[in-house]
């Protein structure tokens, strides 16, 4: 006889396992099913977690390398050992994905290992990784199955020579020249690791610009940034085919002005997107509508689908695929679930690039305000003239705070730094409670801290920084 529970999740990324939690607190009965050995998804195995120890590692070279004798520090010959980097990825990974074992335990929730389909609208069957299957039935199904590189279709990854995210976290050797297509987050995170390492790498990027979605001011420093580190761009150049022999490969591209260009390389990293995962769910057997061209499942503001008694949430439905949305989406389908208020604030989800300088952000750009024809005010203050960068001798970028020009609330701030990931917190609560830039300019903020340049932005929107 199957086994029933009030909530089964289906997949434990980000999305999933902080649902499954969420509700065992709210006193469902709740079991998790995954198909990899390990908890924690995309995010914590292949995605944002082992990206940020190579990010961390390898600009701690970067700095030894280059840097440390500026602050007075020698240290005789470097040496670079990529398998030791490797493996303290590896832990990382290991002690945040048992960390999720644990808090299941704590939680009492019942870790599946297998892959789930769905039989009904309230039951699903699991194929175990160990063997055998499972029968499960469930008064709520959850559909929190992420999503997976898209490949371009001349060019199919073959996780050795053409690669996505996934093989590029564990490369055993610095490649000589990595190409990568596409200018976005992972290309510019995953490029940056590899230079800092010693490799040649190349972005070639389809639109005009990098990071298109980011205000474009600071998408334009960021690439001047990332230029002056020894990254090479082709902007408005096309891929059109590659050619790879065993370890060799040469990209073809088409430029703006039709141009042939011919790229030899040892690796090409192909980072054009993601794209909504739910294979082998056999979601059609339960009724749940897809998205054909997307592969998106569509959903209410409550995350139910079509068929009431099964939702989704994270990168299988719209809006941007970042796991700290899909933690937000996966709260609030929790606690709407068991009657309570749960909300997504979609206007206030910041957006962080990890290169270096990292480029942080949350609400409108510049180009959007225009666009909407909402009048604003923009204040800006350079790193170059705060203290405490100064001090780390990290003066590169800027904070940007554009308000409203009639009230004064924050729409929009960007920030471009030293440790942008983090104080972007400040500008997202300060928009979650309605603020104004005013607000921010009369917060006293510590001395001597990189926190200092968002106030004084924002005294910079009433034209009366102190510093600059
Ligand atoms: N730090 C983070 O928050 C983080 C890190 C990694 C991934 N992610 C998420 O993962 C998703 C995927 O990341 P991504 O970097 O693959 O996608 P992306 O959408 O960020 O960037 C893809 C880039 O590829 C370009 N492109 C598309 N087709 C192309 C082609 N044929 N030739 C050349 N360029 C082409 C696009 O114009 C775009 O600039 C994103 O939605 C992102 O939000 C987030």
């Amino acid at each position: 006889m199957a086994e029933r529970y009030d909530l089964v999740v289906v997949g434990a990324g980000p999305g999933g396992y902080v649902a499954a939690i969420r509700a065992a607190q709210l006193g469902m009965k709740v079991a998790c099913v995954e198909k990899r050995s390990d908890l924690g998804g995309t995010c914590l195995n292949i995605g944002c977690i082992p990206s940020k120890a190579l990010l961390d590692s390898s600009e701690l070279y970067h700095l030894a390398k280059e840097r440390f004798s500026k602050h007075g520090i020698k240290v005789g010959s470097l040496a670079l050992d990529v398998p030791a980097m490797l493996k303290r990825k590896d832990e990382v990974v290991k002690g945040l994905t048992d960390g999720v074992r644990y808090l299941f335990r704590k939680n009492k929730i019942e870790p599946i290992f297998g892959a789930a389909k769905l039989t009904s609208p309230t039951t699903l069957q699991v194929a175990k990784n160990e063997g055998g299957t499972v029968d499960l039935e469930a008064g709520h199904i959850l559909l929190a199955t992420g999503s997976e590189p898209t490949p371009l279709p001349f060019l199919p990854f073959d996780g050795k020579t053409v690669v996505s995210s996934t093989e590029a976290l564990c490369f055993d050797k610095v490649p000589e020249h990595l190409v990568v297509i596409g200018g976005g987050v992972i290309g510019l995170e995953l490029g940056s690791v590899w230079k800092r390492l010693g490799a040649k790498v190349t972005v070639i990027e389809f639109l005009p610009r990098i990071v298109p979605t980011a205000d474009l001011e600071m998408g334009a420093l960021l690439h001047k940034s990332l230029v002056k580190q020894g990254l090479e761009f082709h902007l408005e150049t096309k891929v059109t085919g590659a050619k790879v022999e065993g370890a060799k490969a040469t990209v073809t591209a088409q430029t703006k002005d039709g141009k042939t260009l011919s790229v030899p390389c040892d690796k090409i990293l192909v980072a054009v997107g993601r794209r909504a995962y739910s294979e082998g769910l056999d979601l059609a057997k339960a009724g749940v509508t897809v998205d054909a061209r997307t592969g998106k499942v569509a959903v209410d503001g409550r995350f139910r689908t079509n068929v009431p008694t099964i939702s989704a949430i994270g990168d299988l439905i719209d809006g941007p695929m970042l796991a700290h949305k899909a933690e937000d989406e996966g709260v609030a389908f929790a606690e709407i679930l068991a009657g309570k208020s749960g909300h997504v604030d979609y206007n206030t989800i910041p957006n962080v690039v990890y290169t270096w300088p990292e480029l942080a952000s949350v609400g409108q750009t510049e180009e959007q305000l225009k666009e909407q024809g909402v009048g604003y005010r923009v204040g800006k203050f350079p790193f170059l003239a705060n203290g405490r960068a100064k001090a780390m001798d990290e003066t590169e970028g800027l904070v940007k705070i554009l308000a409203d020009a009639k009230t004064d609330r924050v729409l929009g701030v960007h920030i471009l730094g030293p440790r942008a990931s983090d104080l972007i917190s400040e500008a997202v609560t300060v928009m979650e409670f309605a603020g104004s830039s005013e607000d921010i300019a009369r917060i006293c903020h510590a001395h001597p801290t990189l926190s200092e340049a968002v106030r004084e932005a924002a005294l910079a929107v009433d034209k009366r920084a102190i510093h600059s």
